[in-house]
């Protein structure tokens, strides 16, 4: 896909499936505007990945082990790639540690926190990778901005993102009027 009239052969000169991504990004330390336009052009910026859809930002109530901690910003790129996921999770901790990230309180405050919701249809459970993500499907912060982009969204093993809304407090999720854009 770096150029289009190239198309993305393997070692054995087989075409490189292209699978749908579906990133979650956050952060509620430092400009968070700012920080997410860096990681949103960054991840567009990435050769073999093309983005197709992002969504509002929205301010969240913090949710998971640490709810003592500022409100986050939050919004969600569904992309196509032919990117192996590993690959793909190098890349995303790469543009959170250009962004300043450090990994210090597990579910704590950030300046850039980038999840792979989604990869396709495929399912990992490794020790560096999980997929889909483990936490999304109970997450209103990630779910809200991706079904904003696709009303059919699903995540592989859990049903649609409209049906699992449905079972969550969306309240604490509120479109902002912060605008990030695709570059
Ligand atoms: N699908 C995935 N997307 C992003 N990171 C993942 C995924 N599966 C496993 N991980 C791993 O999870 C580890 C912890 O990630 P991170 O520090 O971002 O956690 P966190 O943001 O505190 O919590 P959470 O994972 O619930 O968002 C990372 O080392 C990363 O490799
Ligand atoms: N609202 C909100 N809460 C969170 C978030 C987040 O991005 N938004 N990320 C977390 C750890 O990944 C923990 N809690």
């Amino acid at each position: 896909m770096s150029n289009p009239f190239v198309p993305d052969v393997d070692t054995l000169g087989n075409l490189k499936p292209i699978s749908k991504v579906v990133f979650s990004l956050g952060s509620n330390q430092g400009n968070s505007v700012d920080i997410l336009q860096s990681a949103v052009t960054a991840l567009a910026d990435t050769p073999d990945l093309i983005p197709v859809d992002l969504s509002s930002v929205y301010v969240t109530k913090p949710v998971g082990a640490v709810v003592d901690q500022p409100d986050f910003l939050n919004l969600v790129l569904v992309a196509e790639t032919v990117i192996e996921p590993s690959i793909l999770l190098e890349r995303a901790h790469a543009i959170e540690a250009g962004l300043g990230r450090t990994r210090d309180i597990v579910g704590g405050p950030r300046t850039l926190d980038i999840d792979l919701v989604m990869y396709g249809h495929r399912t990992v459970d490794t020790d560096e990778m999980t997929l889909p993500h483990p936490r999304a499907h109970e997450r209103a912060f990630a779910l809200v901005p991706w079904l904003e982009i696709d009303p059919e969204a699903e995540i592989e093993g859990r049903g649609s993102v409209k049906d699992l809304l449905a079972g969550l407090d969306t309240s604490g999720v509120v479109r902002s009027d912060e605008v990030i854009e695709l570059p």
